[in-house]
């Protein structure tokens, strides 16, 4: 069995340099949880943990993705971390913490060297594979201000993953034969997280944010084919809203996703 990522020594380093780049933010590992975000939903409803709040796990052995899907989480093969943040924006603002994650981690990565992109609503690329999700959830704390939990998975790595996702799923050391250290990794992700966090409570930053996003997703007039719940749908892409659902023309009638699977897209060069 591989080893966790993490040890004392790494974890300390972390500890560290979180202590410079973001005071208030608790650090908390374990070296084994069912899930990063169901774990600290848990501990934030029974008062445990309070945010802002960063939880690590060495792994996962029921990680979830989105729409009920599970994510691998092997010991020794990636970085699995949760967010735990009182939210600064108006509920139907809050895809804009995902936008925070996802740019604050295709920036991380650029800085160490991969060309990582970013595909809507919230998977991070690496050579057209997937190398990284984010699940955002809402935690409604009832009587008290809501909470949001922001996970994600990097796959650092993971050299073999399992039958039903190895055509599709991919990794830094698969990719380019290395990773970088990974506590080097998670405060760089934090650091750009950090940055932009308090902007997102000013409109005209949240607008920013959004447009660098929604040019960073490179979908814009493009034909798409699009998998969601509901079915297989082919459009082009109309525009990606305020509230980050995509909006699709099919022959003049608007359809607005708010998750899917896109199974491909390109520019026709048609206006
Ligand atoms: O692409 C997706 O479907 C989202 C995957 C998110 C996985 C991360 S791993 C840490 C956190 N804990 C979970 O159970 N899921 C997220």
């Amino acid at each position: 069995m591989k080893k966790s990522l993490f040890n004392d020594q790494i974890l300390e380093n972390l500890h560290d340099d979180i202590k410079t780049i973001w005071p208030e933010l608790q650090v908390k590992y374990n070296s084994e949880v069912e899930s990063t975000n169901s774990l600290i939903k848990k501990k934030a409803k029974s008062g445990d943990y309070t945010p802002p709040l960063l939880l690590l796990a060495g792994e996962q052995t029921a990680g979830r993705g989105r729409r009920q899907r599970s994510w691998y989480s092997p010991a020794g093969g990636g970085l699995y971390f949760s967010l735990l943040l009182k939210p600064e924006v108006a509920p139907e603002e809050l895809y804009i913490y995902t936008v925070l994650a996802s740019l604050s981690i295709q920036h991380a990565l650029q800085h160490f060297g991969f060309d990582a992109d970013i595909k809507w609503p919230n998977d991070i690329l690496l050579s057209d594979s997937k190398l990284a999700g984010i699940l955002s959830e809402l935690l409604d704390c009832g009587d008290s201000d809501n909470l949001v939990i922001i996970g994600s998975g990097i796959n650092t790595h993971i050299e073999e993953f399992p039958r039903e996702i190895a055509d599709r799923a991919t990794s830094l050391v698969r990719e380019e034969g290395m990773a970088p250290p990974v506590e080097a990794l998670m405060s760089r992700i934090i650091a750009e997280f950090r940055t932009n966090l308090e902007e997102v409570t000013r409109q005209e930053a949240r607008e920013d944010l959004h447009k660098t996003w929604v040019e960073a997703l490179g979908l814009g007039g493009c034909k798409i084919k699009i998998r969601t719940e509901q079915g297989l749908f082919s459009g082009t892409v109309q525009e990606i809203s305020e509230r980050g659902e995509l909006i699709i023309d099919r022959e003049g009638n608007l359809m607005h996703l708010d998750t899917g699977d896109i199974m491909n897209f390109y520019n026709s060069g048609e206006k």
